[in-house]
């Protein structure tokens, strides 16, 4: 049908926005050559008279795919995409650890990267020693136990790194290393991270046996309503330290000498992870990974070093929103602006020993800092409580699309998931595209505001990937949303696995229910299988450790189909047209290299057949909203 019909196929580089950057357009700001679609789209004027016809809703082929001649006419103007803030941190390494003072914290030492000596110089001394004599923070309070990060870079304690690099490290450093030894950074107000080698696996079960941690700083207690503030020492600017059970503290102090560090890298924003030198430069992955554009001046959404990590007294709390596995999430409200925020503090006592800073949230922190996204949840700040814990300020978020859906009656309708589904893709296409897997997409992680917004949330499992693929963990992504190749036992996956939960989330929004609901891994395959029939030998499945030839035998996607059919004459099962199934199809295909990526997907006719994306979805309803926001505190 002709009428209508939005074309939401995109430039590649342009099909980044959100509904605000779609209004804005609307309002008059469009660029090039064609008319503006009244829902912000700006078409091409070879495409605007094309009419339905001859690109038939029956034609499942994604844009990209049909023509050369086809894809240039199917361009559509849009807002300038964001890019992201700066570099990534690439995570995939293993970390020597030095135990730093009486409180048995434990500071990384990364093995140097035989591509980039240089950034290693950095990674190592912008994270573990100071910088500049300027930036020096009382080494005399720091007492190095054995090994110290000399000891390591000439490799006399265990190390990753091969004998040569240490060698060609040492050479290179000597005068630095002394330096090294003299300035160690004093523990920050905030725990050092504990890097546990195996640190892909934020959820898998880590040995801690052997790290004796005596120190109590979770930073989890808290009086009920309150930010857990004990006597605050100074509440002024000037005042840097304060004292408490006999321990001195240097947090900003520390956090000024890490911003130094930020800035003189161009890489403000990552203010927790430079203070745990989140590793710079990876041997292998430092080869493989593209080069991204640095800014030249500190972008948006840093933390500006130089003024200190704020306080979290700084926001009032409100209610408490949700609680996951890695964070309790607060909904506050800054002080100074008035605006809403959610607040998630960080579990110190997941992942990790006793004393250390959660792997996942230096992860979520280190990539939302750096992220810059109208699909990705924007965090604005990190701040901290005086019992060390540790807040994400996140942009406010009225809803989760699970809790949504829950509370609604009836599903989304088709323009609705439409809508939804355009802005999960355009995040999940931005995450790939910098190299990150998000690695539990599901219908709770994703977040929509009253103005119909959907912005990813929770990256604590997200990583970084390069190529070639390296052995992750299999324990990643919930049960339900995750792809059969990890199921199986696979232990290299890609952006694949993130489109499988897509498709989880595509089938979830339609029935308003989830798709494969098994209840261990075993029958979570078997409900897959049950649905979308047996893997054949093409799928590259069979192969895989935990494939059984046994397994039941179905034929493929019939029983999806029955799910979803062309027509429902009772209303009680989703409908979805041709165009629709397969986009389905090929976000659930057993095959991870044919599976449909992000951007195709953006470009698939489904978006562009009629009901048009419903651009202006609302979700707010009187019910929802007092869910939310408890009695007696919205009174
Ligand atoms: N910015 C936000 N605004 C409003 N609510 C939020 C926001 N971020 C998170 N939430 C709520 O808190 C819940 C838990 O957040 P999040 O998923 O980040 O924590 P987690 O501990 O990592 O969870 P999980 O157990 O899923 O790993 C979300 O499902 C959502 O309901």
């Amino acid at each position: 049908m002709a009428t209508g019909r939005v074309d939401v196929l995109r430039r590649r580089d342009s099909y980044n926005y959100s509904k605000r950057e779609f209004e804005s357009y609307r309002n008059g700001v469009c660029r090039g050559d064609g008319v503006k679609h009244k829902n912000g789209f700006h078409l091409p004027s070879n495409v605007r008279n094309s009419g339905g016809s001859e690109r038939s809703s029956n034609s499942s082929e994604p844009c990209s795919k049909n023509s050369k001649t086809r894809k240039s006419e199917c361009l559509v103007q849009l807002p300038p995409e964001k890019k992201r803030k700066f570099s990534p941190i690439i995570w995939d390494r293993e970390e020597k650890q030095v135990r730093v003072s009486s409180k048995n914290r434990v500071v990384p030492v990364i093995p140097p990267s035989p591509a980039h000596p240089t950034s290693v110089q950095n990674v190592l001394f912008d994270g573990v020693v100071s910088k500049s004599p300027a930036t020096v923070v009382k080494s005399q309070d720091v007492e190095v136990s054995e090994p110290s990060v000399a000891d390591c870079l000439e490799g006399s304690c265990q190390s990753e790194a091969p004998a040569d690099l240490s060698t060609q490290l040492h050479s290179e450093q000597s005068g630095q290393d002394e330096q090294a030894k003299k300035n160690m950074v004093h523990p920050p107000n905030i725990s050092l991270s504990r890097w546990a080698s195996d640190s892909d696996s934020p959820r898998a079960p880590r040995d801690i046996a052997d790290d004796p941690c005596s120190s109590p700083e979770s930073g989890e207690i808290q009086r009920e309503g309150s930010w857990g503030s004990r006597t605050r020492v100074s509440s002024s600017d000037e005042e840097s330290s304060f004292e408490t059970a006999g321990e001195k503290y240097y947090g900003e102090e520390l956090c000024d000498e890490n911003m130094n560090i930020d800035k003189h890298d161009g890489n403000a924003g990552v203010g927790i992870n430079q203070l745990y030198s989140v590793s710079e430069s990876d041997s292998e992955d430092d080869v493989d990974l593209p080069k991204i554009e640095e800014p030249a001046v500190p972008m948006q959404g840093s933390i500006n070093m130089l003024q200190g990590c704020r306080s979290v007294f700084e926001y009032e709390k409100l209610n408490k929103i949700n609680e996951g596995t890695y964070g309790v999430v607060y909904r506050a409200r800054d002080k100074k602006s008035g605006d809403f925020v959610a607040l998630k503090k960080v579990k110190m006592d997941v992942d990790k020993g006793c004393d250390g800073f959660p792997m996942s949230a230096l992860r979520e922190i280190n990539i939302l800092l750096s992220f810059n996204h109208p699909s990705v949840v924007g965090v604005k700040e990190v701040v901290m409580d005086d019992f060390d814990g540790v807040y994400m300020v996140m942009e406010y978020m009225e809803y989760d699309l699970k809790g949504l859906m829950d509370s609604m009656k009836q599903p989304f309708s088709i323009g609705e998931v439409k809508y939804l589904m355009l802005q999960l893709l355009n995040g999940v296409e931005y995450l790939h595209e910098n190299w990150v897997l998000h690695r539990d997409l599901k219908s709770s992680n994703l977040l929509v505001n009253k103005e119909g917004e959907l912005k990813i949330c929770d990256l604590g499992l997200s990583r970084q990937y390069g190529s070639p693929l390296k052995p992750y963990t299999p324990l990643v992504v919930t049960l339900w949303y995750r792809a059969p190749e990890i199921l199986l036992g696979t232990k290299q996956y890609s952006t694949a696995i993130d489109m499988w939960s897509v498709g989880c989330i595509m089938a979830e929004l339609l029935a308003k229910d989830a798709l494969f609901k098994g209840k261990t891994e075993v029958d979570q395959i078997d409900k897959i299988f049950r649905m979308l029939g047996t893997p054949d030998e093409k799928s590259g499945l069979s192969k895989l450790p935990g494939f059984k030839v046994n397994s039941v035998k179905q034929q493929c996607y019939n029983h999806l189909r029955k799910k979803f059919p062309a027509a429902s004459f009772t209303g009680s099962s989703p409908v979805l047209s041709e165009s629709g199934f397969d986009l389905l199809k090929r976000l659930l295909s057993y095959n991870p290299a044919e599976r449909i990526t992000a951007k195709d997907a953006l470009n698939h006719n489904w978006f562009r057949e009629s009901p048009e994306p419903r651009y202006d979805f609302k979700p707010i309803t009187p019910d929802l909203h007092s869910r939310l926001v408890p009695k007696q505190q919205a009174a």
